[in-house]
Order: structure tokens, then C-alpha cells, then sequence
């Protein structure tokens, strides 16, 4: 039997919602075995992000070489990543084990405006890890972030701006629509030639915590399994609708995504 295997890059989410724990339950979802390297603690919970705790970046290296030298990976996904320091280092892991199949999600800032990136890191972001990434999955903000650009406001803005994000050098660009307006949740999918649009039924919910981390590691999930990256994004807005239509009440304030939705509904 064939194990695909993903690692993923990311902090720690303390409430199970989002970040590395998001990405291992998705993984696990989509039949891939899953790794991980903490860069970061988060105490967090439904009600926000009370505290931060980098992990030092030698010992976010030490995590990728005990995987990559041994257990390998198939796809890897970056999500949250704090610092320029843990960005250069990460990047530098990616070269020397790579090239492999990446999808970089920019993670800056946490649902209830917590800073999971520090600002200065963004150009580390853009010039260091940007240029590796088969697939860069930005938000509506954390494109505008990294264009150093206004609000996008329309399907028609997001296009033109993914666009512009293509010529940092990411193979495919991203763009999720979930931060605009509209009874759609529209994202755009952009290889330099062609666009393509993902559609779904905008969930009137709020109960949307680890939505971003979810899209990126079901993509990497993807991508391990040797999809094409137009199907492997396909299958992860499947995947991620599932799990916000039906989002779970827990804690007191933004509850999680339902990751074991997509199974129920295919069973
Ligand atoms: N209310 C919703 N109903 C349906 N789909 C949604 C909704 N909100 C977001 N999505 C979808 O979820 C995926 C993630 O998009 P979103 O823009 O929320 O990412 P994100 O902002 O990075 O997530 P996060 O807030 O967790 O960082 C996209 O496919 C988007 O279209
Ligand atoms: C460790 C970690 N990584 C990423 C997010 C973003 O997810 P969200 O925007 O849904 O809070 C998060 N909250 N925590």
C-alpha cells in the first residue's frame, strides 16, 4: 500500500481549531499521514489568542530534520511562521530538502486580530519563501498585506490581484474570497495563463476558526496524493465546505470547522 505523506509547518492552536492541529485532522481526513514542525505556541481558545511563545528557530529546523531525513514528505505546508528568523530558516530546510511540492499559506493575523506574523517578516515572507511555493493561499487581507495594496473588494479585485501575486513566484496563486461579501464564497485559482473560480453557498455561520489552515493542508493533502493542482484545490473546497457547513458550538466564541464532515457526507 502507497503511504502519502505531508508535512506540516505551523503553530500550535491550543483549541484544536486551527494550525498545526487543523492540519493534522485534515490530513488524516484525506488519507495522508501527517508530520509536523511547531514554530510556534498559541494559548488559544474560541475567544481569541491569549498568548504567543515562538519556538526558537534551531529547534523549528531540528522538528524539519528529524522528519525530512527520515519519514520524507510528499507535500509540505507552511502556515504560521511568526518571525523573519523562522521564515529564513524554514525556507533555507525547503531548498536543501526540496524541491517538493509546497503550499504556503501566509497566516499574519488571527481571527480576533491577535498578530500570528510579525509585520517586519512580511518581505521575508515575499522574497525568501514566496519564490518556493507551488501554491500561495492568501486571504483577502493577507493579499492586500503582501501587495502592500487597498481592500479587495470583488471577484473582478481578486483576480487582477492574484495576478500581481504570480509575478512573486508562486507556481499557482490562491486567492480565497471568504472575507468578502456575497451569498458565494468565491476563490480564485491563477497559474499565470488561466483563472479558474471555486464556488460554494456562503454559510451564514460563525463558526469559521481555522478555515485558511484547513484550505491549505487539504491542498497539500492533494498535492501528496499526486494530484494535479486545479483538482487538488477542487477537492479542498469540497473538503472545506463540508466542514463549515456544519461548524461546531464549542467554547464561547468562534467555534471550529467540523473536519470530519466530508467523511459523514461521503459515507
Ligand atoms: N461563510 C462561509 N461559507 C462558505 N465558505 C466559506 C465561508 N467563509 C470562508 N469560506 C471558504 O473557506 C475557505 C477559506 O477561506 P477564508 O477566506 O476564510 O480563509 P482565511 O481567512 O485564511 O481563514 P482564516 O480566517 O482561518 O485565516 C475558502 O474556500 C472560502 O471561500
Ligand atoms: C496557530 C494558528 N495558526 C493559524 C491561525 C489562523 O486561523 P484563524 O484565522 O481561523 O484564527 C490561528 N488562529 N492559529
Amino acid at each position: 500500500m502507497t503511504v502519502y505523506k505531508a508535512l506540516t509547518i505551523a503553530g500550535s492552536d491550543s483549541g484544536g481549531g486551527a494550525g498545526i492541529q487543523a492540519d493534522l485532522k485534515t490530513f488524516q481526513e484525506l488519507g495522508v499521514f501527517g508530520t509536523s514542525a511547531i514554530t510556534a505556541l498559541t494559548s488559544q481558545n474560541t475567544l481569541g489568542v491569549q498568548a504567543v511563545f515562538p519556538i526558537p528557530p534551531q529547534t523549528v529546523g531540528s522538528q524539519i530534520d528529524s522528519v525530512l531525513s527520515d519519514i520524507g514528505a510528499d507535500a509540505i505546508k507552511t502556515g504560521m511562521l511568526f518571525s523573519a528568523e523562522i521564515i529564513t530558516l524554514v525556507a533555507g530546510k525547503l531548498r536543501q530538502y526540496g524541491p517538493l511540492p509546497l503550499v504556503v499559506d501566509p497566516v499574519m493575523i488571527a481571527k480576533g486580530g491577535a498578530a500570528l506574523l510579525q509585520a517586519e517578516a512580511v518581505e521575508a515572507l515575499r522574497r525568501e519563501l514566496l519564490p518556493l511555493a507551488t501554491v500561495l493561499t492568501p486571504n483577502v487581507p493577507e493579499a492586500s498585506a503582501i501587495l502592500g495594496e487597498p481592500e479587495i473588494r470583488s471577484v473582478e479585485e481578486a483576480v487582477e490581484a492574484a495576478k500581481r501575486l504570480f509575478a512573486y513566484g508562486p507556481r499557482y496563486i490562491f486567492l480565497k474570497g471568504g472575507h468578502m461579501d456575497g451569498d458565494e464564497a468565491v476563490d480564485v485559482l491563477y497559474d499565470g495563463t488561466e483563472v479558474r473560480l471555486y464556488r460554494s453557498p456562503r454559510f451564514r455561520t460563525k463558526h469559521t476558526h481555522g478555515t485558511g489552515c484547513t484550505t491549505a493542508s487539504a491542498i497539500a493533502a492533494g498535492l501528496a496524493k499526486r494530484l494535479p493542482v486545479p483538482e487538488a484545490v477542487a477537492e479542498a473546497k469540497r473538503f472545506i465546505t463540508a466542514a463549515i457547513g456544519s461548524g461546531l458550538e464549542i467554547g464561547g466564541g468562534i467555534g471550529p470547522t467540523n473536519h470530519a464532515a466530508w467523511r459523514a457526507e461521503r459515507s
